[in-house]
């Protein structure tokens, strides 16, 4: 990523060079005037340009147009602004415009660049019936580099939903023909936690309820129409914000931190919430429960940081084979599981001694050279009874493989 700064003011300048290199760690180029931007900009393609209005040798803002000439996304950074240049600004579509007021103007150029640099990943779905409105809303969205897919409908925005769970933010009319916004949220919720999804309303309606009414049934934020663009942004810049905070607090909660699986935690939430239908069903649950041999060997031998490189690598290859299908996670130490729904325990065994197998005849590349690393294994399925219950018994298999020599799978 490369970015432009065309500002006079060293001061300025040696704030934002600062800032960017402690928050971005990105080449930056600086331009004085709009005669060294235009040739910066003919000599590279820029991710986005911070500018100020005013230039020594362009003072209403020029460089602005210039910018956009080279299909570069434009922020514009300035110490004053009347409501005609505004206007104006947001008709020519640059993606924010930031008063430079006190050093939060300058934190807020540099969390808005790192929020652009996400949402070129970020899929946005605007659901409104209105073709005016949807472009509206699309064009804002596309400012700030976001993707955008659009649905005229509340049936058809659940369709697109559920075919494509890499949706992160839901904007939403409330009245829509066929599903309106409230029965849109309802019957996304039912399927997309809020770590999942964000969802913005929107509605012109003039009853003041609504904004609450959509909050309760799910909505993370609400925006009255018409709104001012800069509204617009600010909310939906603090709605991912949320969503991103969540969604590190749940990984927190749930992955392993060293080695990205799922931890015990989540294991246990996971299952205990689905035992009854599992007893219900009467369908299968197997675990196998998997201890490295000797690892406290590797540990001593090479050192700790290369024993967490095993690790790394071994649940890695556990993911890769088991993690599409299956409930891969880490319990502690050198010790992880598989949760096998659906599965018996021989069809499980068959599966674990692949692995075994493979384990065994490719070497772990470490730092240190290879290593041969070998595991066992204790299987067991779920028959009545609780979830520790299972475990225990999976255990129970796992010290058997121990005991008869270890490279083992056993079944309790
Ligand atoms: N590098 C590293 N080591 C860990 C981590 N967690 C636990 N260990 C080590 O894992 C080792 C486990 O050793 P033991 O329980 O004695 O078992 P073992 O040496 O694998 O022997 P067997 O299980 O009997 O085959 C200990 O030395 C722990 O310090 C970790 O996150 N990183």
């Amino acid at each position: 990523m490369r970015i432009l700064v065309v500002e006079d003011s060293r001061v300025v300048s040696r704030i934002l060079q600062h800032l960017i290199a402690q928050e971005l760690g990105c080449e930056v180029d600086f331009a004085e005037d709009m005669l060294s931007a235009e040739q910066l900009l003919k000599e590279h393609k820029y991710f986005v340009a911070i500018t100020d209005l005013n230039l020594p040798d362009a003072q209403n803002g020029e460089v602005v147009t210039l910018v956009q000439s080279h299909q570069t996304p434009c922020i514009v950074l300035t110490g004053s602004l009347d409501s005609q240049q505004r206007k104006r600004l947001l008709q020519l579509g640059i993606v924010d415009y930031i008063l430079k007021e006190n050093r939060f103007s300058y934190e807020y150029v540099v969390r808005l660049v790192k929020r652009l640099k996400r949402n070129e990943n970020v899929k946005v779905l605007v659901a409104d019936d209105s073709l005016v409105s949807r472009k509206f809303v699309r064009n804002l969205l596309e400012q700030q580099l976001f993707q955008v897919i659009e649905a005229d409908d509340g049936l058809s925005a659940f369709e697109i939903l559920q075919s494509q769970s890499d949706i992160t933010l839901l904007i939403t009319d409330y009245n829509m023909p066929g599903l309106d916004g409230f029965g849109l949220i309802l019957k996304v919720r039912e399927i997309f936690s809020r770590e999942e999804l964000a969802i913005i309303g929107l509605s012109s309606d003039a009853d003041e309820s609504l904004s609450a009414r959509f909050i309760k049934n799910g909505a993370n934020d609400f925006l009255q129409k018409p709104f001012v663009h800069e509204e617009f942004h600010c909310r939906v810049l603090n709605t991912l914000d949320s969503l991103d905070m969540i969604r590190k607090l749940w990984e927190q909660a749930n992955l392993d931190y060293l080695t990205g699986v799922y931890n015990r935690r989540y294991f246990f939430g996971l299952f205990e919430e689905q035992l009854e239908q599992i007893k219900l069903k009467k369908s299968s649950l197997t675990v196998a429960l998997l201890d490295i041999d000797f690892f406290k060997k590797v540990n001593d031998t090479y050192g700790h940081d290369v024993g967490d490189e095993v690790l790394v690598e071994f649940s890695s290859r556990l993911n890769r084979l088991f993690g599409q299908h299956f409930t891969v996670s880490r319990f502690g130490g050198e010790e992880f599981t598989v949760a096998f729904k659906g599965l018996n325990e021989d069809k499980a065994f068959s599966l674990m001694d692949t692995f075994r197998a493979q384990l065994e005849a490719e070497p772990i590349l470490t730092s240190q050279g290879p290593l041969t690393i070998t595991v066992s294994t204790g299987i067991a399925g779920f028959t009545d009874g609780s979830l520790d219950n299972l475990i225990n018994r999976a255990d129970k298999a796992l010290y058997d493989a121990k005991e008869l020599g270890r490279n083992l799978v056993c079944i309790e």
